[in-house]
């Protein structure tokens, strides 16, 4: 398996509403690799959501580039957009019933999301993808065409069993007990394990951990990590939880729009935007009032930033 790298330039999102526009994000450079395990925290209305929608292909951005994998999402039509969500990207919304079948057991919502993803696939090229994958030919040995000739590398496999999916999140034990019989935090597992059902390259989810209690909060981001080390899946998780934040290796932090700041396992930094602006962390933020003059000078490896005192001539 191969995770899918997001990359974004100036991404800028607006909504329509009450008859004027509603800048959700407002220009968003990012890089996240192949199989990196990401979370996107930031305040209620920052854009998370919006942002994990783009990356999902469920909406189109109205400026900037997205790319996911080699899916330019902002160019792509709507089966085109479709093929990409069958098999290349897993979502998990937010609450966790909202993602299940309900009558259905844990197993049978894997495999129900699995046959969802293969009628998505048109019968001629799932032939075509099935003997490619038994002959382990790498790149477009079919000589499929068009849409089919661009599908990310995940498709040129077999899918893994409902059961080998169960036990990579440690719901095996449960693959046949009834929804209804679960604990919540075992119903986010059966969540998770149908977001990557087809095993594909990105796996999205917002606030998998809300309304869990520790315990079940912290098994459901094991299994999230598990899922991360053992398959290299990309994962772009929103989290609103500083115990979940702490415990990831990579935090983007946005606020109105923008990138207000990234995390290193529990460490945050400031973020050089691509047009050079720099957007100063909240505590900081907080000693400057706006309009506030800074000198800015290096020292050997250092760049200081001094506020300049109001009566001083900063010329
Ligand atoms: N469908 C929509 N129509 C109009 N405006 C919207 C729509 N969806 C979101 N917005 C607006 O876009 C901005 C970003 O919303 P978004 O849901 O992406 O933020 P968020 O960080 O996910 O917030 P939360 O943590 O509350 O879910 C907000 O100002 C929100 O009101």
């Amino acid at each position: 398996m191969t995770g899918l790298a997001i990359t974004t330039h100036g991404l800028v999102h607006l909504y329509r509403s009450d008859g004027h526009d509603v800048a959700a994000l407002s220009g968003i450079g990012i890089a996240i690799r192949p199989g990196e395990l990401v979370g996107l925290l930031g305040p209620s209305g920052a854009g998370k959501s919006t942002l994990l929608q783009l990356c999902g292909g469920l909406i189109q951005p109205s400026a900037g580039r997205l790319r996911i994998g080699d899916h330019d999402v902002a160019k792509m039509t709507g089966p085109e957009l479709d093929n990409m969500r069958a098999g290349d990207v897993g979502i998990v919304i937010q609450g966790a019933g909202r993602n299940l079948v309900p009558y259905l057991t844990p197993e049978d919502n894997v495999r129900f999301a699995q046959r969802a993803a293969q009628r998505a696939t048109p019968r001629s090229a799932r032939r075509a993808l099935k003997h490619a994958a038994r002959a382990g030919q790498p790149g477009n040995p079919a000589g499929l065409s068009g849409d089919w000739a661009e599908l990310g590398p995940n498709r040129w496999r077999e899918l893994p069993t409902p059961l080998e999916v169960l036990d990579l999140v440690g719901l095996a034990d449960h693959a046949r007990t009834p929804l209804g019989r679960l604990t919540p935090g075992q119903v986010q597992l059966a969540a998770v394990a149908v977001g990557i059902a087809t095993f594909p390259g990105l796996l999205l989810a917002d606030e998998p951990t809300s309304q869990l209690d520790h315990r079940a909060r912290d098994e459901v981001i094991e299994a999230i990590r598990t899922v991360n080390a053992q398959t290299q899946m990309t994962v772009l998780l929103i989290t609103h939880d500083p115990d979940v934040a702490a415990v990831l290796p990579r935090t983007i932090t946005i606020r109105d729009g923008r990138i207000a700041s990234e995390g290193r396992s529990g460490e945050e930094f400031a973020v050089v935007a691509t047009d050079g602006s720099l957007p100063l962390p909240p505590h900081v933020a907080d000693l400057l009032p706006p309009g506030t003059l800074l000198r800015v000078t290096t020292v050997d490896n250092e760049v200081r930033l001094t506020p300049v005192d109001e009566n001083e001539d900063p010329s």
